[in-house]
């Protein structure tokens, strides 16, 4: 049995409008992702961003990281809920970008290099090979981001993000590209680091619907309702409430099937 507990709030969004002249791209944009407690578990949140393409799902996300500021509203983070700025979020986009003529060890000290503890030599390469170790990637860590897989470079991306302290980690479409094996790669890699400190928060945005719900605790379904113009969250599902967070076999779970069937009659 899972016992769980949602305290204070984490990040927060109130009353978010954006607008592009007369183009209503966001509306009425409302949530608190708050922060879990599991009985024995350092337990992360985990919030998948479902929408088409076109609806939004970029915007909000920027808006979310402090990268465009709402017409209207404000987001908030942190347990001061102050609001966000640039920077305290951290972003993982599409096409993963490393240093080129750099090395896998190197790009992720770069993760170190802008956290905010000051590290010793001593404790950066003691932290990157513990992470590297980890998430398989000691045999690679001397070489450059052109001979890796994209799967492999992903996970450098995600973790270069985590080694720079952001608790809060926006991921845009981390599924799409890749086969079947590196899908599942993926989602054990973001349910470890959803599960490394218990703050952390990771926001998947995705049209993947089926692997983005599997990784998820809450699904957010972004889209037009009520004949108004621009986008909102439609629909939030609490999968811990309804018992099909933290499984990783939920795929056949006939719940799960019924809720993905329910998500794409959304859109
Ligand atoms: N600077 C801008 N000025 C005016 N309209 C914009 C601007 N940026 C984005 N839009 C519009 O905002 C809407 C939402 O775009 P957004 O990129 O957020 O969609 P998305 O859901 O991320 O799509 P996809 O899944 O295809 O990436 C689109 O109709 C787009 O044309």
């Amino acid at each position: 049995m899972n016992t769980y507990s949602k305290n204070k709030v984490l990040l927060s969004a109130e009353n978010i409008h954006l607008q592009y002249g007369e183009k209503k791209i966001l509306r009425d944009i409302n949530f608190n992702i708050r922060d879990i407690q599991r009985e024995g578990v350092e337990q992360g949140q985990v919030v998948a961003l479902i929408g088409r393409s076109g609806i939004g799902k970029t915007q909000l996300f920027k808006t979310l990281s402090g990268l465009i500021k709402p017409t209207e509203g404000m987001v908030r983070i942190g347990e001061d809920q102050h609001p966000v700025k640039a920077g305290e979020v951290g972003i993982v986009p599409q096409n993963y970008i490393l240093f080129n003529h750099r090395t896998i060890y190197q790009n992720l000290r770069i993760g170190l290099d802008n956290g905010e503890v000051k590290l010793t030599e001593d404790e950066k390469r003691r932290i990157i090979a513990d992470y590297a170790n980890t998430f398989e990637l000691t045999e690679h860590l001397k070489k450059y981001p052109a001979q890796l897989s994209g799967g492999q470079r992903q996970r450098v991306s995600i973790i270069q993000q985590v080694l720079t302290g952001n608790k809060f980690i926006l991921l845009d479409e981390p599924f799409s590209g890749l086969d079947i094996l590196m899908v599942d790669r993926v989602i054990k890699l973001l349910l470890k680091v959803s599960t490394l400190s218990e703050q952390n928060t990771l926001i998947i945005v995705s049209h993947d619907i089926e692997n983005a719900t599997a990784v998820a605790d809450t699904v957010w379904v972004l889209g037009n309702g009520d004949g108004k113009p621009g986008a909102t969250i439609k629909k939030e599902y609490d999968l811990c409430e309804m018992g099909l967070a933290w499984k990783p076999e939920i795929r056949t779970d006939r719940k799960f099937v019924e809720l993905i069937d329910e998500i794409k009659q959304q859109l």
